[in-house]
């Protein structure tokens, strides 16, 4: 499990013509659709729930879909999107009142699971759960909103959180959210990450194709 994955964020995409914007951004290339959902309680910002998986499952879209809970309580909804068509659900571990229940949750709904870190959150909720997951998300900006910065530290979590992975035996994917574009993808996939969020730095550009093709050839050069 060595290919890159290139996984747009909607929160950039245009909601007014979301489902064509989807259809565009994987007709362009991407793998993914990462649809981020906020609560305005976790996180300071409201977005989308379940019925608009269901709207874009609807339209048709068939890619995986990665839905990214920043919600508090979780588990309330962790059913909901699956009927609703995710594909991967992960949640961010001090969002959980019971870490182990939630996962097991996500996957008697048949959907892949995962945690997400935030820049000041440890790794240690991963030790007792390694066996449970298929994929860790580490946030490199606080959660919350499109269009941030990369924090550089995550460079260095991401080399931490790979070396859990390979002594874990597991196939797991490791995720990077926040800030990812053409000019620093490569050196976040040489610390350890393979799967990508992007979401400004595509939606933003009126050719998403030349940049995730651009992200592509930067990939190229550390596999
Ligand atoms: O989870 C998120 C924010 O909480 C988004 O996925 C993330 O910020 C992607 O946007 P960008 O690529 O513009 O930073
Ligand atoms: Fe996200």
């Amino acid at each position: 499990m060595s290919d890159f994955l290139i996984a747009p964020s909607i929160l950039s995409a245009d909601f007014a013509r979301l489902g064509e914007d989807v259809e565009k951004v994987l007709t362009a290339g991407a793998d993914v659709v990462h649809f981020d959902v906020m609560d305005n309680h976790y996180v300071p910002n409201l977005t989308f729930g379940p019925m608009i998986c269901d709207a874009l499952r609807n339209y048709g879209i068939t890619a995986p879909i990665d839905v990214h809970l920043m919600i508090k309580p979780v588990d309330s909804l962790i059913p909901e999107f699956a009927k609703a068509g995710a594909s991967i659900i992960t949640f961010h571990p001090e969002a959980s009142e019971h870490i182990d229940r939630s996962l097991a949750l996500i996957k008697e709904s048949g959907c892949k699971a995962g945690l997400v870190f935030n820049p000041g959150t440890p790794l240690h909720y991963l030790d007792h759960v390694m066996d449970k997951i298929d994929q860790i998300l580490l946030m490199s900006v606080n959660p919350g909103f499109g269009g941030q910065s990369f924090i550089p530290h995550t460079l260095e979590k991401l080399k931490e959180a790979r070396a859990r992975i390979d002594a874990s035996g597991r196939e797991i994917r490791l995720e990077v959210d926040g800030g990812v574009k053409v000019d620093n993808i490569a050196e976040v996939a040489a610390a350890g990450a393979d799967m990508f969020v992007a979401g400004s730095a595509i939606f933003n550009q009126p050719d998403y194709k030349a940049v995730i093709d651009a992200m592509r050839q930067e990939l190229a050069k550390v596999k």
